[in-house]
This record gives C-alpha cells, structure tokens and sequence, in this order.
C-alpha cells in the first residue's frame, strides 16, 4: 500500500462497559445452530445452487443434524421459490426440523414468501432490514425515524400475511442488518419496535438475530455490543438472541465464541465459512472447538470427508487443506519434532487407560471425524527418524529398536534431500527393502540347520551346534559352528570361516503379523572390527532363522560401506 492510503480509514469508534460479563463466562452447552448454507452461502456463489444441489445440501443439513436451516429468499427467484416448493409438496422436511425463510421489509416480497410457505407444518419467516449509520446513509437515504417505520410496516405485513395460512404455524426472526454498525441504542429501539408488532411471548418467543453482516472491529467488541443488548432489551425470555457472524477480518469463529459468552443462545453460519466476501461463520468449526472441550455439539461430524465431498461438489468451492478439522493437511505433520512428539503421544494414548485424548499437536482424535491415523505423518526433507519409524510401525509394521532410528532415518533424509519431495510410505518401505533386506553380497543363506540343540536346567548353559549354506562372493560354502544357542553358534561359524571379528551390539524381534502364517522380524546391530556400528534385519516365519538373517544383513551391510 501506499503510505498515505492508511490515512482513508479510522478506528471502531471505542466503546466503554467496565462491567462487561462476558469475559469471566464459559460455553457449556451447544447453541440452536441455524445453518444458512441454502440462503447466505448460496447467495454468494459464482453459480447458485441448482434446485437438485439445494435438495442435495438441505439432506446433507438434515443428515448432519440441523434443526433449524434458512432454505432461501423464496421471493428473489424462481429456483428460491421453486425450492421451498419441493420441500414443502414433496414432504421433504423431517419432523423437528424447521425451514426459515428470507426477506425484505417490502409489500411484494412479503406476500410471495408466505405464497412459497402455503402447506407448511411450520416455519420461521426471517425480515431484515439495514440499520447501519452507512446504509441508512448511502442506501436507504432515510433518518432513523424512517428506517424504524420500514422494519414496522414489514413486520405488520408479515401478521397480516400470517392470517391467510392458518394451517402453518409460524415464528418469526428479525435481523437489524448490519447490526455492528448500527449505535446500540438505535439497534434496541428497531427491535423492539419489531417486537411491539410481533408481540412474543416465553411460549412463543421470536429471534433477535444481531448479524455482524461486515465485520468491523475486533470480535471482544461484538461481545460487547452482544452483551450490551442482552442486558437491555425487555421481554428476555420472550426472545432467542441469535448470531450471525461474518469473516471480513478473518475473526468470525471468535467473535461467534465470545458472542455465545455475551448472551448469544443461537448461531447462524455455514459448511466451512462459505458465505458473502470472506464468508460466514464456519459452524464446523464452532462445533468442533465445543466437542475438544468435551462440549457434546449435537451435530454428527463423524464422516467429515463427506461433508468435503458434498460441500465442494455443490458449490464448485474448495476447502482449503489447512482448514479447522476438515483440511487434507491438519492431522499431518511433516517436520521432524511434531512427528516425534506425535509418536510418543498416539504411543502413550494408545497404552494409557484413561482414555482421555492428550497427544502433543493434535487437539483431536481423527478418527473421531472419520480421519485415519495413516496420514499423519508424511515425510518429506523436515522429517525426522521418529516420524519415518512412525510410517514404518503404522503402515508396514516393523517396529524399528530406537536406536535404530538414527541410522535409517539418515538414510531417509538423504532420500528425501536428493528428490526434494514428499516420499510416499511404499517409497520408505522400498528402501528398507533394499537396504536391510534384500542385501545379499557377499553372504548369501542358501540353508540354515540347528544340528543340536541342549537345555537342561541343571546346566549352566544351554548349547547348539549348527551348519550353514551360504555364497560367499558367488562360491557356495558351508560353515558349521556351537555356541550357547543357534545365533551364537551361527557368529562363531561366521568369525571363524568368512566375516573376521565382529561383537552383536544390540537384538530385538517382534511379530509382524497374526495368524498361521506369522513372521517375525528381527533386527542386529553389529560392531565391526574396525570400530563401525552397522543394523541389520531379517524378517522369517521362524524367529531363529530371522535373527540369522539380520546378523548377514548387517555383516553385508559392514562389508559394502
Ligand atoms: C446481508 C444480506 O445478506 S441480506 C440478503 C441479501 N440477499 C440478496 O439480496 C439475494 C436476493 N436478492 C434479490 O434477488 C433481489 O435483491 C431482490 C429480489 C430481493 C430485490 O430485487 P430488486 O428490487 O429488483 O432490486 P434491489 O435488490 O436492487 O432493490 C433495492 C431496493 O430495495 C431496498 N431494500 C434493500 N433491502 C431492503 C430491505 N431489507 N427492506 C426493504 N427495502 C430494502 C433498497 O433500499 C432499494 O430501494 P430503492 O430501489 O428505492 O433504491
Ligand atoms: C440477513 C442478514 C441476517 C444477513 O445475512 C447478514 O446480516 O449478513
């Protein structure tokens, strides 16, 4: 920008209540979630939903668990009308979910939403009007006075229109649009002129929506402006005060949050944030910041890769991969410290009988959305060895020993450095394969025999006596050695015949995998005469030949360095 550009804006006016409330409250219990995704969304799209896509997304709402979703302007088009038509003749609305519908403060406007309403059990009609100093200013080009009387006649209208549908059961929403920029009192006095028409009783309550239809200053002043109504208006409980939060400064979700500490008991929002500009409040998200506090949301996020799949389908948006709960990317860390945090914790969480959920980087369980723990972690040049041990155990199932993790997480590293990519978990694999596994020069097994085998618990030490198979260098030969079991018998043979000294520094094995034909894997690490430490592994049905296998792919291993 240019330096002297900043001198076109000015601060939110200041706004002073010392004895604000809300900062010292908690968020206990999920609010009434009202989804506009069909209205507010759609509205915004560079091509609104077609009749089948708002059906498609109104089953998605439905699915997910809304009660209350604003279904359209039914009087600004023929797809708006048509559509609440279809829920309406089709029967489409399930039993405790209310449609809402949108409109202006205008004659015609008015009649042809309860024409679109004709047949429903019930339904909430939503006026709005603007209110703003800069909308009364610019747009209306009315006073105060006159604004109050448009939002009047419009609500008057709309008990006027209520009489001709005596078969519907109506409630009713009032929006002084453009809420936060409107002075507080101009705002409580709009409202309740609208609630002198309306008349709500505790029975029969109406919404006061206060939208911050722009969002104008940080979200601890719609808090303030929140709470500030609440304690104000008359007829409390003869109201449910609703929140309408948009994204312009990228704070919607706390000032949704700290609106809800104000007062607020209702939210209107959307699928991931869409909605006019920068968007609505992402209700996703909300509810999913209530359930990591052990807040039940009462909305079914549990597939939330559907929801992606519709969302992105029907209004041709995409969800970012860094988004709150639903991104490709947010369970998966790629550098080294988180992968390793992360290990440790799913490892704890896994073991720990509290079942409370406490791993270091993730505020959720991805299975809890639907997410798998496989992509977790990915491994590309700012990954460490604890995370590609990670990708090893979870998708292949070896167990590499810690101190292994150094030396193959080098081998990775490097990897990842020369292709300056992401490497895919069968890429990792593959080189396990190749360096561990399929190393065969310039000891080949051909066969492995234990010709004795002794354990008597009188003795001091049991004993076996072996005989091997290999290709030397390509020439095949056969080593017999004892030792006080089959692997050390087998090192005797080695050192004595072919390898010279070596000392077996460290040995684990586990099972790799259940049933009849089980395998083990076994992992050695040796330390050549020369000093030099080097991992080998060998994976058997039977744990002894696989312990054999890993000490010739760690002598191989000392032999090609
Ligand atoms: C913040 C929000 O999201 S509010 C919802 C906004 N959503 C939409 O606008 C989507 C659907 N809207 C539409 O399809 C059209 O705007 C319609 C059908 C509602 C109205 O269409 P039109 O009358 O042809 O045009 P337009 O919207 O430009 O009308 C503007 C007029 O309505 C007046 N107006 C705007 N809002 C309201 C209101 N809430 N109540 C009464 N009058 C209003 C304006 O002052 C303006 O009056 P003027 O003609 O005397 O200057
Ligand atoms: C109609 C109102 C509630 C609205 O959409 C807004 O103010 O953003």
């Amino acid at each position: 920008m240019k330096p002297e550009a900043v001198k076109k804006y000015r601060p939110f006016p200041s706004f002073d209540m010392p004895d604000r409330n809300w900062p010292s409250q908690a968020i206990t219990t999920a609010p009434v979630w009202c989804s506009v995704d069909l209205r507010d969304g759609n509205q915004a799209l560079i091509q609104p939903m077609s009749l089948a896509k708002k059906l498609e997304m109104f089953k998605l709402l439905v699915d997910v668990g809304f009660k209350e979703i604003e279904v359209g302007f039914p009087s600004a088009s023929q797809v708006e009308y048509d559509f609440t038509r279809t829920l309406i003749d089709q029967e489409l609305i399930p039993e405790g979910v209310l449609i809402q519908v949108l409109t202006q403060a205008r004659a015609h406007l008015i009649e042809k939403t309860f024409a679109s309403l004709k047949g429903a059990r019930e339904a909430i009609v939503h006026l709005y009007n603007s209110t703003s100093v800069l909308q009364r200013r610019t747009v209306f080009k009315m006073n105060r006075k006159e604004i109050i009387a448009l939002a009047v006649e419009g609500a008057r209208l709309i008990k006027e229109e209520e009489a001709k549908y005596p078969e519907t059961h109506f409630r009713y929403e009032y929006s002084p649009e453009s809420f936060t920029g409107t002075e507080l009192e101009f705002a409580l006095e709009i409202c309740e002129a609208v609630m002198d028409v309306w008349q709500p009783t505790p029975d029969e309550p109406v919404i006061i929506n206060l939208p911050a239809t722009v969002e104008l200053a940080s979200p601890n002043v719609y808090a303030d402006q929140i709470e500030w109504f609440s304690r104000r208006v008359s007829r409390r409980d003869a109201i449910i005060l609703s929140l309408h939060a948009h994204n312009d400064r990228g704070c919607a979700v706390a000032a949704t949050e700290l609106g809800l500490l104000a007062g607020g008991q209702r939210v209107e929002g959307t699928l991931f944030g869409n909605g006019e500009r920068t968007g609505n409040v992402d209700i996703i998200t909300l509810a999913l910041n209530m359930f990591t506090q052990g807040i039940d949301p009462r909305l079914d996020l549990h597939e939330i890769n559907q929801l992606v799949e519709v969302y992105e389908r029907v209004t041709h948006l995409p969800v970012h991969p860094r988004h709150p709960y639903a991104g490709e990317l947010v369970y998966t860390a790629f550098s080294g410290s988180h992968q390793d945090a992360i290990n440790k914790g799913m490892t704890m969480y896994e073991e720990a009988e509290s079942g409370l959920w406490e791993v270091p980087y993730l505020t959720i369980d991805p299975t809890d959305v639907g997410r798998t723990y496989e992509s977790i972690i990915r491994i590309n040049s700012q990954s460490g060895k604890g995370g590609i041990a990670y990708v090893m155990d979870k998708e292949f199932g070896f167990k590499l020993p810690k101190e292994m993790h150094p030396e193959f997480g080098t081998i990775i590293q490097d990897l990842t450095e020369r292709e300056g990519r992401e490497l895919q978990p069968q890429e990792i694999y593959d080189s396990f394969e190749k360096v561990y596994l399929s190393v065969s020069q310039p000891f080949a097994l051909k066969g492995f025999n234990t010709v004795k085998r002794h354990f008597d618990s009188a003795d001091k030490a049991s004993f076996a006596d072996v005989e091997a198979n290999l290709l030397v260098d390509g020439v095949e030969r056969t080593l017999k050695g004892s030792g006080n079991g089959p692997l050390d018998a087998f090192c005797a043979a080695m050192k004595a015949s072919v390898a010279g000294e070596f000392t077996l520094c460290s040995y684990h094995e586990h099972a790799l995998s259940g049933g009849q034909s089980a395998k083990a894997a076994a992992y050695i690490e040796i330390e050549d005469a020369g000093g030099s430490r080097f991992w080998g592994v060998g994976v058997d049905t039977d744990i002894i030949v696989a312990s054999i296998k890993a000490v010739m792919s760690a002598l191989n291993r000392s032999c090609q360095r």
